[in-house]
């Protein structure tokens, strides 16, 4: 049930179950009762509002009065211009409500206690203006619960934007699968409590529509997680290497480097700079400490196989030493994971990097950008590419990294197209340090083995749910010790 159906996919499985026998009529029928289930609690008996757009959307809603006026509710109906433009299943709907159609305009809401936003929903083609952009604001103008049907009018259900304006609903009932748009903002933000709702599209159908975007959850990667064994030795859970930065930029290594401990690496290093190895001896107990000074030294401390998997970025420095680093990390055949200044410090020359990544496509690379990293690196890509799904999916093709793209939605993405959206991290997990973390959380997955996309997303899932079972008050050194228990729940 991870699987997100983008808007031309959700129409894919419509078809599918038509052609599979089910009546378009009763799918239609099915989710404008369950937006009425949805809607008759709300309100206390007030006057139900029902906004009808021209299309499918619409038809929900004039299944949704109805079954809501049979149930006893009083109830009004909008409807976005002429009913002539109804067609299909939506005309059929239209003629079964048997009370008056008013024209779609602000003037409609007066007097409403609870509305029904079935303006547009997957068929949103272009962004609201006019006459419904008007509705919209004067919606949110008001303090009356609103019921969005699909996705609240205005979010496109495919990449969770804002076309225009669009309805900020109390609750959003969509149906069969959610849509990325449910979990990317500001699309979340705007549909509140979200429902989802079974019509009678059978599950197969996604067998031939092979969606690629999941929600980021451990029913993802939990088969892949590592679990120590009985008769384990600690070099059987990996051994985990973060490279630090000068004397005076050592925390976030070793920020990374706890964290790579906590999720379960047998050995953690910090490989530091000659002048900073006192500062990191002052302040490192489980993980173990080498010299590693300059592009060599880095190169030395890399010889012994056994250190398996580097991270380098944190705290680095933006520059042709760092640039030159990671790519001495990128020729020592084990996962890499690029982070931060790592990134910042190929700006200039972005093929330089993936070209040393793709020189061993068998091992993973993790990039993981914010939206300024990611623009730097992929300048064309954040410009053109419609949503983040899209944008760090086009990376991780043209990188052959697997992409974690940060922020309130964290979106991971593979080189094979696959795509994880991460919707549960609290907003107080953005705090200095939070993405060292990450980054060293995800380094500690790859040491013990686990694969390049099921680890990424992990980790990502991880740190949320670290970040929520701390709450307010975070700082980023808490969220390794709260990995215990979390991993404990697993
Ligand atoms: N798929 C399924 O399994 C099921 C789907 N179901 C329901 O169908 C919904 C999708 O229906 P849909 O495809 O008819 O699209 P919908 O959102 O009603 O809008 C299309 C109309 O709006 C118009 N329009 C668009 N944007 C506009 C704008 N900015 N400003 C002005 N006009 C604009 C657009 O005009 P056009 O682009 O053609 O010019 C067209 O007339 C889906 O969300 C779900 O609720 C359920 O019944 C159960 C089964
Ligand atoms: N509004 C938000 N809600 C939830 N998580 C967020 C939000 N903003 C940022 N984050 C997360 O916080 C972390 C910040 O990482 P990063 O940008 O690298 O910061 P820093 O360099 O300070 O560590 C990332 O994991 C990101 O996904
Ligand atoms: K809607």
């Amino acid at each position: 049930m991870n699987e997100l159906l983008t808007t031309s996919e959700m129409s894919r499985a419509d078809a599918l179950a038509i052609e599979a026998g089910v009546a378009g009529e009763a799918l239609m029928e099915n989710a404008g009762r369950a937006v009425a289930a949805a809607t008759l609690a709300l309100g206390r008996g007030a006057e139900v509002v029902v906004l009808c757009g021209p299309g499918n959307n619409g038809g929900d809603g004039f299944v949704a009065a109805r079954h809501l006026a049979c149930a006893g509710r009083r109830v009004r109906v909008a409807l976005l211009g002429g009913r002539d433009r109804l067609k299909g299943d939506a005309a059929l709907m239209a003629s079964r409500w048997e009370g008056p159609i008013e024209t779609l305009q602000p003037d409609c809401l007066k007097g409403a206690g609870v509305v029904v936003d079935a303006v547009f929903g997957a068929g949103l083609s272009k962004p609201i203006e006019g006459a419904a952009a008007a509705v919209v604001a004067a919606v949110n103008a008001m303090t009356v619960p609103v019921v969005a049907v699909d996705v609240p009018s205005g979010v496109d259900g495919t990449t969770g934007e804002v076309r225009g304006a669009a309805v900020r609903a109390a609750r959003t009932v969509t149906f069969f699968r959610l849509k990325p748009g449910h979990l990317l903002m500001p699309g979340r933000s705007l549909c509140g409590d979200l429902r989802l709702a079974d019509i009678g599209i059978p599950g197969v159908v996604l067998d031939t529509i092979r969606p690629s975007i999941r929600a980021n959850g451990p029913q993802l990667w939990r088969q892949h997680f590592p679990a120590p064994q009985a008769d384990g030795h600690k070099y059987d859970r990996g051994h985990a290497v973060v490279v630090s930065g000068g004397p005076w930029n050592t925390g976030a290594a070793r920020l990374a480097a706890g964290a790579a401990l906590r999720i379960g690496a047998g050995l953690v290093t910090v490989a530091s700079p000659t002048a900073a190895l006192p500062v990191n001896a002052a302040h490192l107990t489980g993980v173990m400490l080498t010299e590693a000074e300059g592009l060599d030294g880095l190169a030395a401390a890399l010889q012994d196989s056994r250190r398996n998997a580097v991270l380098l970025g944190p705290a680095a420095g933006v520059g042709e030493e760092t640039a030159a680093r990671a790519l001495v990390a990128l020729a020592a055949a084990r996962p890499v994971v690029l982070d931060a200044d790592a990134l910042t410090s190929f700006a200039e020359d972005p093929p330089r990097l993936f070209e040393a990544i793709g020189a061993d496509a068998g091992r993973p690379v993790l990039l993981t950008p914010h939206e300024g990293e990611f623009r730097r690196l992929f300048p064309d890509i954040a410009e053109a590419a419609p949503g983040r799904p899209e944008r760090a999916r086009r990376a991780a093709a043209r990188s052959g990294a697997v992409v974690i793209l940060k922020g309130a939605d964290t979106v991971v993405a593979a080189p094979d197209g696959r795509v994880a959206i991460n919707a549960d991290a609290p907003p107080w997990l953005a705090t200095a340090g939070s993405g060292d973390v990450l980054g060293g959380m995800a380094l500690g997955l790859l040491a013990q083995g686990m694969a390049g996309f099921e680890a990424a997303s992990a980790a990502v899932w991880l740190h949320g749910a670290a970040a929520n079972r701390i709450g307010r008050g975070l700082i980023a050194e808490d969220l390794p010790e709260a990995l215990p228990a979390i991993l404990a729940d697993l």
